[in-house]
């Protein structure tokens, strides 16, 4: 699954931000791209935390740039960068103050081509992490929202990799009908990238009308507004996951269908769904979880989970730089 990302890093050397230099996975993580020539490392912090925290592990982070945000010598252009891209909404004083923090700092470096990619969220919450980026980075031209979706993988019976999509488990929280529209388009574009070819299931607690309510009415009209904006895009809905994902179930439920039983992309009607439907995904059924990959946002900027390990946090930067 990270083949072509690591041809692509080797191919264009790189830079990713870390905000949360100091912690002890993102050291581990670093240290092992560093030595696999990957990409460069910028690490927040302050250089006696991050070079006592490295020592502590015993994690060779030699060849990253530790960058504290108390010492910067470029804290002014930042802030008046800041203030400009803020359009009146924070003032130089707001903007120092956040800027002392890692979140916004390490997407400053992103916005002002210091870096090419930033991964945060060890210990900051997703709203935390994604917050600076959707007020600083901006929707890509075309998209009116960022969206997330998580890439599940486990290995298969034979030794090939078993992939889903799921979207939006981390980002909207209650998205409505032209949200789950352009979600489930990005779901899909960033399922392609993955080699999946997408699949996808628009799910509810309703098959095809078996159920009744506002929310099984969301779900059927956004599929129906992505089939009559994506012709050829393989979608259905409202689906049951069982009926989605089971081809047995699929010929009671929905014999019609061209995605039930089928579907490998996963299009949630909230955030309550999704997020715990990937996490029972990932902690009941031995799927590794990458992601959140935020979709529609003008650079390359993820979150982690905060009970992520190095070896996430290793192959969400190779993600999170390999993507850009
Ligand atoms: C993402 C999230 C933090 C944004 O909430 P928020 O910061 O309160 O958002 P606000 O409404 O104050 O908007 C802040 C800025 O982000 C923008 N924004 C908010 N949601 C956005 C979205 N989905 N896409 C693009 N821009 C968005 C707003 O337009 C605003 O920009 P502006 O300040 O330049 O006008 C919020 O939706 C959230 O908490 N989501 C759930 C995160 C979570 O807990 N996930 C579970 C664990 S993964
Ligand atoms: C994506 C997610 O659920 O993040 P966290 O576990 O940090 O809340």
């Amino acid at each position: 699954m990270f083949e072509n990302l690591i041809s692509v890093l080797k191919a264009d050397r790189r830079t990713i931000v870390f905000t949360e230099g100091p912690d002890p996975r993102i050291l581990e993580a670093t240290a092992r791209l560093l030595k696999e020539g990957l990409m460069d490392v910028i690490l927040i912090g302050s250089e006696d935390e991050v070079k006592g925290a490295a020592a502590v592990g015993n994690f060779n982070i030699e060849g990253a740039e530790i960058i504290d945000p108390a010492t910067y010598g470029e804290m002014d252009a930042m802030v008046e960068k800041m203030v400009e891209l803020r359009k009146g909404k924070m003032d130089a004083d707001a903007c120092r103050a956040a800027l002392s923090k890692g979140n916004y700092f390490g997407t400053m470096l992103v916005k002002m081509g210091k870096a090419d990619a930033l991964l945060g969220g060890a210990t900051y919450s997703t709203a935390d992490t994604v917050r600076p980026a959707l007020q600083l980075i901006k929707t890509k031209p075309g998209n009116k929202i960022v969206s997330s979706c998580f890439i599940l993988c486990r290995p298969a019976a034979d030794g090939s990799d078993e992939l889903y999509a799921m979207g939006d488990c981390a980002i909207n929280i209650n998205p409505g009908e032209d949200d789950l529209v352009e979600i489930a388009v990005e779901t899909a574009r960033t399922a392609k990238a993955f080699g999946i070819d997408p699949k996808v299931a628009m799910l509810s607690y309703s098959t095809m009308g078996s159920g009744k309510g506002d929310t099984v009415t969301m779900m059927r009209n956004a599929t129906d507004k992505v089939k009559a904006t994506n012709p050829d895009f393989a979608v259905d809905g409202e689906l049951q996951f069982d009926a989605a994902f089971s081809p047995v179930v699929a010929k009671t439920k929905a014999k019609d269908s061209p995605v039930a039983g089928q579907a490998n992309t996963f299009i949630f009607p909230d955030i309550n769904a999704g997020n715990i439907g990937y996490k029972i995904a990932q902690r009941l059924g031995g799927f590794e979880a990458f992601g959140p990959i935020l979709q529609g946002l003008n650079a390359p900027i993820n979150d982690l989970s905060r009970g992520c390990n190095a070896e996430e946090v290793y192959k969400m930067a190779i993600i999170t730089a390999g993507l850009k």
